[in-house]
């Protein structure tokens, strides 16, 4: 089957090194449409996809297309894509804050929402879904193995997509930020130790804990447990971070959402203008 990506930006490129390195899609498999096209052209130096010179040319090569473009980007290429689809066809739309009822109102055919995440472009990562009514059992299993293959997939209800879009989509950015703090603190600490080394050692210590947790199907808890030993070092940081963090993480919810609402409300706009 063939596959259509508009929008060759981050998450874009994400799913053509994804479906390529996974194998579940060869990149001859893929057909792209990039606003700029030059940025098509660099990449696919390494990516041997097809570049389309239009939304139509993606539309009629294509039974699945991912829409890719910013949020506010993306109600013009839904208009125009929508009265030249096929029954057939299925639109997957990646866009944070625009709900499958704002979607399905442009054109009232398979459309599924999907919050991936950049970590997909190793494997690794849950990609988020919810499909409207008109998609068929075989488009979802279509998806789904397209999605398996980037790593794992959850099928969400629309009313806590957005606060599981901060975990796991907005989390790599939301970690590597905290992951850049704590060196930054650790190199105030020890001038001596650099920025870059103290950096490094979290890389290494975020891939081990991962790793651990995954491979030994360890709770948070049970993690800490082994770590923690009582009476001892870690349990200081662990008392100060059950001090701080909460209000942090709570206000960080409170913003992220804040963001989720206004972005909705000015897309909303452009479906309901229209
Ligand atoms: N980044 C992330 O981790 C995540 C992003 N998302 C969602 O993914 C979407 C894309 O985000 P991201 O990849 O970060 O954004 P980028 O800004 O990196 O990429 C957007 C791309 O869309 C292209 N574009 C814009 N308009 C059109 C058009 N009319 N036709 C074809 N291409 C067009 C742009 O082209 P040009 O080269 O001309 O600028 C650009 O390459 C957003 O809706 C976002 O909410 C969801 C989950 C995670
Ligand atoms: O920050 C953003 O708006 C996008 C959506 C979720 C992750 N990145």
């Amino acid at each position: 089957m063939n596959i259509g990506i508009i929008g060759l930006g981050s998450i874009g490129q994400m799913l053509v090194k994804g479906f390529s390195k996974s194998g579940v899609a060869s990149p001859a498999q893929l057909f792209v449409y990039n606003r700029t096209r030059e940025k098509s052209e660099q990449f696919q130096a390494d990516w041997p996809f097809t570049i389309c010179a239009s939304l139509q040319d993606v539309s009629e090569a294509c039974e699945l297309i991912f829409i890719c473009t910013k949020p506010l980007d993306l109600y013009p290429v839904l208009q125009e894509l929508a009265p030249q689809l096929r029954p057939t066809q299925h639109i997957v739309s990646v866009a944070a804050g625009i709900s499958l009822e704002d979607l399905t109102s442009v054109s009232a055919t398979a459309i599924t929402k999907v919050i991936p995440t950049v970590t997909s472009q190793i494997l690794h990562g849950v990609s988020l879904y919810a499909c409207n009514q008109y998609v068929s059992s075989e488009q979802r299993e279509q998806l789904l193995r397209l999605l398996q293959a980037l790593g794992k997939a959850e099928e969400v209800e629309e009313s806590v997509i957005e606060t599981a879009t901060i975990l796991s989509s907005s989390g790599p950015g939301l970690i590597a930020g905290m992951m850049e703090l704590f060196a930054q603190a650790a190199h105030r600490k020890s001038p001596e130790l650099s920025v870059e080394t103290t950096r490094r050692l979290l890389v290494e210590t975020l891939l081990g804990t991962a790793m651990l947790l995954s491979e030994e199907d360890l709770h948070f808890e049970q993690l800490i447990e082994q770590v923690a030993t009582k009476g001892g070092i870690t349990m200081e940081g662990l008392n100060v971070m059950a001090e701080y963090l909460p209000p942090c993480f709570d206000q960080l919810f409170l913003m992220t959402q804040a963001k989720h609402d206004s972005l909705k409300l000015k897309t909303k706009v452009q479906f309901n203008e229209n």
